[in-house]
């Protein structure tokens, strides 16, 4: 589903930046997904930034290799591969033959001047990091050329932008990092002039340009870098990350099986999980963000209706204290120890200092508060050189024996859990290391970030698996975006149709007197959708039902997302809910999204009768989808509105009676027409009164049809055991063959051509000393429902306005039914029914 199709913000033009990965560009086909995504039609501009084709910076690295051996041969075999590779794409996604040749000479000579860069470096046998990266910036500009061609043969407009001339750097060769605000000012001067005019700007990533015009490359993986950047200098209304991956998720799936997608994440945790080793997102790709609120959507190329995840400044998900845990593997423990270091201050800072030198990362460090030792992790293969430096910076301290040496223990992983709800939560670590010492994983170092935002251990790297699942599955992440988290004292409501029962139901919410309110999460309507996973706030809501009364369409409001119901009910149900309920208040075919909501475990409350009155089939194979999912399907308002059918029928055979028959009338509007019809008072006028007051369907012609109380008749008599469908209901239409398939407009402009025909319909009635009644009928092997001219002394002859009876013939009740008599339409009384069933699923 594509609900993150967000509406346009105020922002002028208002931009997506799209980043495809290397795997989003394998071959030819991926190539032409990506083009289709970039094209599809959208109301925001976009920027493209792609990363080279798959394994393309490999082979660059391996030519650069060849190179530095000065094995040209080697050079031309692996130039020879990439340029046929090269070439197979560009024949792959480019049918017009004029258009493929110029391509493919471009392509030759890109090609050509490569091999001529690697016999250079050949003959000189030297790669500096500046060659080196002006080798490696080919992958991503020959992959730019490829998608620019691909959207210049659709017919699109799109251009090259030089990312050497947009990106300024700090010019550290392999790992630059970008000047922000120099950037800010030359990707606005570049690209908002080509957006104005609609063109597609595509930027090679990963590649950024020195002060004196050199190529620079940012980091592996810094493409994401790249977008990050753009998005930020562009104000863009999102960044999206085409991945080959579904989105972030609780932890490597290899590792746990039960890991999940994480539907959102903030920020700082998103760039937490990046640096411990989450190889998702490039450790540095958030920095850009750190002040400029874009958010980044992490998602599935191969699968681009999927919402993947999104990362934010929101905090969401608050129930898990901890969202996510990443592992990293291949670790050295580097312990420096001795007495000499108590009190000595500067010993971190040389520690740090030393290995900084020899250009070697560290991912952890722990110090006792005793002083006495000092602790690091750094990748096991630099382990060794980590003990030569610190030898060589602490040789005096060795010498004097005031420290006792460094110990070296290769074969570690480290073990980090993070979430912004840990901070202030006391009991995580205890929680974490209960878990791990459940499994029998023995932590060998600890440290925590004063932010608490995350606690990383030291475990041996042969215990990574199970540590990461018992921390899984103590953090119960395997519960993540399923819904299926549950709180006593939350219960979630996605209201599905703001209509004129919708908005009745957000008038009553508030005043819930309950330790547990209902919560509205979410609301759908034909449009899309509203979500806040956290809560919709009354504000928002009473803005919204405005809104909506005044005709709007969520999706074109604040916050609003495009999407079916039924693509609304599966996004909102990836997230963290508790006891989620949908509430089905449409006139609408909604089977679809009332199962996805049981596939996301929620509840149902219903007052819409269409799902219930569908085909038998369908309908059994809901309730055994609700069984097996545990998912409740209430539906007291579906006959009777606000009155106690549905409960009473439950409590009879719950008490051990069987139902025999049910007889009654069960339409509101045609027990309002007849009454004041009856009084003198015209057909058309009648119903147009009843109408404004809420009694009738969308379309009235479902309540003159009777085909509204042949849905009632039927869900009762299904209960009952009645083997048939809607067909198989006899029922006698009120309205006229003309009359019936004609629109409403016209329908309702026409009313008043009626009136005689009901007139004498009355006076036909009343001549005979009876009234006129709309009665429904069923038993277990018969439902009929139609107008009956009953006698004055009929019990149904008393009913009056909207008044509904519903009488129960049963085992027990069979001498003087059971009877149940009120008001049996308009929007309080149905509204309350539905709280009514609301309330059944809310804690006490
Ligand atoms: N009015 C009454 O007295 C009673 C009504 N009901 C039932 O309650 C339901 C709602 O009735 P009203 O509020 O009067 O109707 P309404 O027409 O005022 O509201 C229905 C709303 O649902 C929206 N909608 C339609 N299809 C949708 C979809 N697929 N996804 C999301 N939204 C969709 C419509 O745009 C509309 O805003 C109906 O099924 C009706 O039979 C049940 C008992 C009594
Ligand atoms: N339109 C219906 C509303 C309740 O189901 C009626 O009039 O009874």
């Amino acid at each position: 589903m594509p609900p993150l199709r967000t509406r346009s913000v105020s922002r002028s033009p208002a931009i997506d930046v799209f980043k495809f990965g290397g795997a989003s560009l394998a071959d030819a086909a991926a190539v032409r997904h990506a083009i289709e995504l970039i094209l599809e039609p959208r109301p925001t501009r976009v920027v493209t930034v792609v990363s080279a084709l798959a394994g393309v910076t490999d082979a660059l690295l391996a030519i650069a290799e060849s190179a530095r051996a000065g094995d040209i041969d080697a050079v031309d075999e692996q130039v020879t591969k990439l340029q046929k590779r090269h070439a197979a794409v560009a024949v792959g996604i480019i049918g017009n033959a004029r258009v493929r040749t110029r391509l493919l000479r471009e392509l030759d000579e890109a090609f050509e001047e490569l091999r001529m860069l690697g016999h250079g470096v050949a003959s000189l046998r030297e790669l500096t990091p500046r060659t080196r990266d002006f080798l490696l910036v080919r992958g991503e500009q020959l992959s730019a050329r490829l998608v620019v061609a691909g959207l210049l043969a659709r017919g699109a407009k799109a251009e090259y932008v030089e990312a050497a001339t947009l990106i300024r750097t700090d010019g550290v060769f392999g790992g630059a990092f970008p000047d922000l605000l120099a950037t800010d000012r030359e990707v606005r001067a570049q690209l908002l002039p080509l957006l104005k005019r609609r063109v597609l700007p595509v930027v090679p990533g990963f590649v950024g340009g020195t002060t004196d015009g050199a190529l620079v490359t940012l980091g592996r993986g810094g493409s994401d870098l790249t977008a990050t950047v753009l998005g930020r200098s562009l104000r863009a209304q999102r960044i999206t990350l085409w991945k080959d991956v579904p989105g972030l998720m609780t932890t490597d799936p290899r590792l746990v099986p039960t890991a999940r997608i994480v539907p959102q994440l903030n920020v700082r945790e998103a760039a937490e999980l990046a640096y411990y080793g989450a190889k998702v997102l490039h450790p540095r790709a958030l920095i850009p963000l750190a002040r400029v609120r874009v958010p980044v959507f992490v998602r599935p190329f191969a699968d681009p209706a999927a919402p993947g995840t999104e990362i934010s400044v929101r905090h969401t998900l608050t129930r898990y204290p901890v969202k996510a845990l990443s592992i990293v593997r291949s670790q050295s423990l580097v312990t420096v120890t001795g007495n000499g270091m108590l009190g000595v201050p500067g010993i971190a800072a040389r520690t740090f200092a030393a290995l900084q030198q020899a250009g070697i990362s560290v991912t952890l460090i722990s110090q006792a508060s005793s002083e006495h030792s000092i602790c690091l992790c750094v990748p096991a293969e630099r382990g060794a050189e980590a003990r030569v430096a610190l030898e060589k910076a602490f040789a005096l301290e060795l010498s004097r024996r005031e420290l006792e040496g460094m110990d070296v223990q290769r074969g570690m992983a480290t073990l980090a859990v993070v979430g912004l709800g840990m901070a202030g939560s006391p009991g995580i670590a205890s929680r974490m290391f209960t878990s791990l010492s459940t499994a029998g994983v023995n932590i060998v170092a600890i440290a925590q970030g004063s932010s608490e935002l995350n606690i990383s251990v030291v475990i041996a790297e042969p215990d990574a698996e199970v540590a990461a699942q018992a921390v899984h599955d103590e953090f119960q992440l395997d519960k993540i975006g399923g819904g299926g988290l549950r709180e006593e004292d939350r219960l979630d409501v996605v209201l599905m149709g703001v209509g004129l029962i919708g908005r009745e139901l957000l008038r009553m919410l508030p005043r819930v007197r309950r330790r547990v309110k209902p919560t509205i999460v979410g609301l759908i309507d034909r449009s899309g959708f509203v979500f806040e996973p956290d809560g919709l706030t009354a504000r928002q809501l009473a803005s919204y039902a405005k809104a909506k009364e005044s005709g709007g369409s969520l999706a074109t409001m604040s916050g609003g997302h495009k999407g079916t119901a039924a693509e609304a009910v599966a996004y909102i149900g990836t997230h963290a809910l508790a006891r989620p309920v949908l509430v089905d208040v449409t006139a609408h075919e909604t089977l679809p999204a009332i199962r996805a909501a049981i596939l996301a475990n929620m509840d149902i409350v219903m007052a819409n009768k269409r799902p219930l009155s569908a085909p038998r089939a369908e309908v059994e194979s809901l309730r055994a989808l609700a069984a097996k999912h545990g998912s409740r399907l209430l539906h007291e308002t579906t006959v009777g509105a606000g009155l106690p059918v549905m409960d009473s029928y439950a409590k009879l055979v719950e008490t051990g009676d069987k139902v025999l028959r049910i007889e009654g009338c069960t339409s509101g509007t045609l027990g309002f027409l007849l009454t004041e019809i009856g009084k003198g008072r015209p057909f058309s006028e009648s119903l147009r009164d009843a109408m404004s007051r809420g009694f009738t369907e969308p379309d009235p012609r479902d309540d003159l049809s009777g085909m509204d109380v042949a849905r009632k008749a039927l869900i009762l008599a299904r209960m009952m055991g009645f083997g048939g469908d809607l067909k198989d209901v006899t029922v006698e239409s009120l309205v006229p063959v003309a009359y019936r398939s004609m629109p409403l407009p016209k329908f309702l402009a026409t009313l008043a051509q009626q009136d005689a025909a009901w007139a004498e319909r009355f006076a036909a009635a009343t001549k005979q000393g009876r009234v006129l009644r709309y009665v429904l009928n069923a038993s277990p092997r018969k439902v009929e429902v139609g107008l009956r001219a009953v006698p004055l002394t009929h019990p149904l002859a008393g009913l009056r306005g909207t008044d509904n009876q519903i009488v129960f013939t049963t085992m027990r009740y069979r001498e003087h039914p059971l009877v149940i008599t009120g008001p049996g339409a308009g929007p309080a009384v149905t509204a309350a029914g539905v709280l009514n069933d609301i309330l059944q699923l809310t804690p006490s």
